[in-house]
């Protein structure tokens, strides 16, 4: 299991759509709070299911009200695709997030979608070390990794978040900003990854997680069930330095002991 740093909250709502009204306020909020302390907020994405349960985020009143110029996107996995393809988690955000509202396009960080997986990886983790040295981005005091504001993200049912999967050794790098993988178990095969070191230096981290072919993980995750095999997949590492929050919808907390 990962070491706890941080706070951990868990938040169950009766519905998908509850969900995604309190995951509009959380970011809202916590957009406004960054954007008052540092000047900016550094968003990073995942894709699947997160995409559409981010939709009220976009809708008014925040959609109005978010300063939308201040905010840095990132993604957290991205399938090595181009960047116009139906796998290709930026599309994904593309034409749910990001086409309805105004970030400078210059703060969008996808992929160099012209590298092979191994070259992505390099070429995005040598764009976040440029944006340190610019100090858009600071080095956590804890970790000395890269520390983003927020990091949104989803879990698959075999535990895998990023893509970061149970049976693959990329899971377990420490060193790296963004690995990369090709034979990833669910498909597209080729992809990059942030690495748990990166992800776990966030100040704040939502999981996010709804559906009930994802109760059996949810309670792995939040150590109420034994992990399968005996072997804690990727989802139990996930922590953040200040406050990891689980979005759960009932389907997904139904096998928790304690819900509500
Ligand atoms: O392949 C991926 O899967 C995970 C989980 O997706 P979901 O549809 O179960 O929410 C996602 O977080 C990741 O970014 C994506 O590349």
């Amino acid at each position: 299991m990962g070491t706890q740093k941080g706070k951990k909250t868990v938040l169950n709502f009766d519905s998908e759509e509850d969900v995604s009204k309190a995951l509009a306020k959380y970011t809202a909020d916590l957009s406004e709070k960054f954007i008052k302390e540092k000047g900016s907020f550094t968003v990073v994405l995942s894709g699947g299911s997160l995409i559409d349960t981010m939709r009220k985020l976009v809708e008014p009143p925040y959609k109005e009200s978010v300063d939308w110029s201040k905010w840095w996107i990132f993604w957290v996995d991205e399938r090595v695709v181009p960047l116009g393809h139906d796998d290709s988690n930026y599309k994904l955000a593309y034409d749910g997030f990001l086409s309805k509202v105004s970030i400078p396009s210059s703060n969008i960080y996808a992929i160099n979608d012209k590298e092979t997986p191994e070259g992505a990886a390099a070429d995005y983790e040598a764009r976040l070390k440029q944006l340190v040295e610019s100090k858009i981005l600071p080095l956590s005091a804890v970790s000395g990794f890269p520390k983003f504001d927020l990091m949104l993200l989803g879990m698959g049912p075999d535990g895998h978040v990023a893509s970061l999967f149970p049976t693959r050794p990329h899971r377990h790098e420490k060193e790296r900003l963004v690995t990369f993988i090709t034979d990833s178990p669910k498909p597209p095969p080729p992809r990059i990854t942030f690495t748990f070191p990166v992800i776990n230096s966030a100040s704040e981290i939502a999981m996010v997680v709804t559906g009930a072919e994802l109760a059996y993980m949810v309670d792995v995750a939040l150590g109420s069930a034994p992990p399968p095999d005996g072997i804690p997949p990727p989802c139990t590492e996930v922590s953040a330095e200040e406050e990891l929050t689980w979005f759960l919808d009932k389907d997904a907390a139904s096998k928790l002991q304690t819900s509500g």
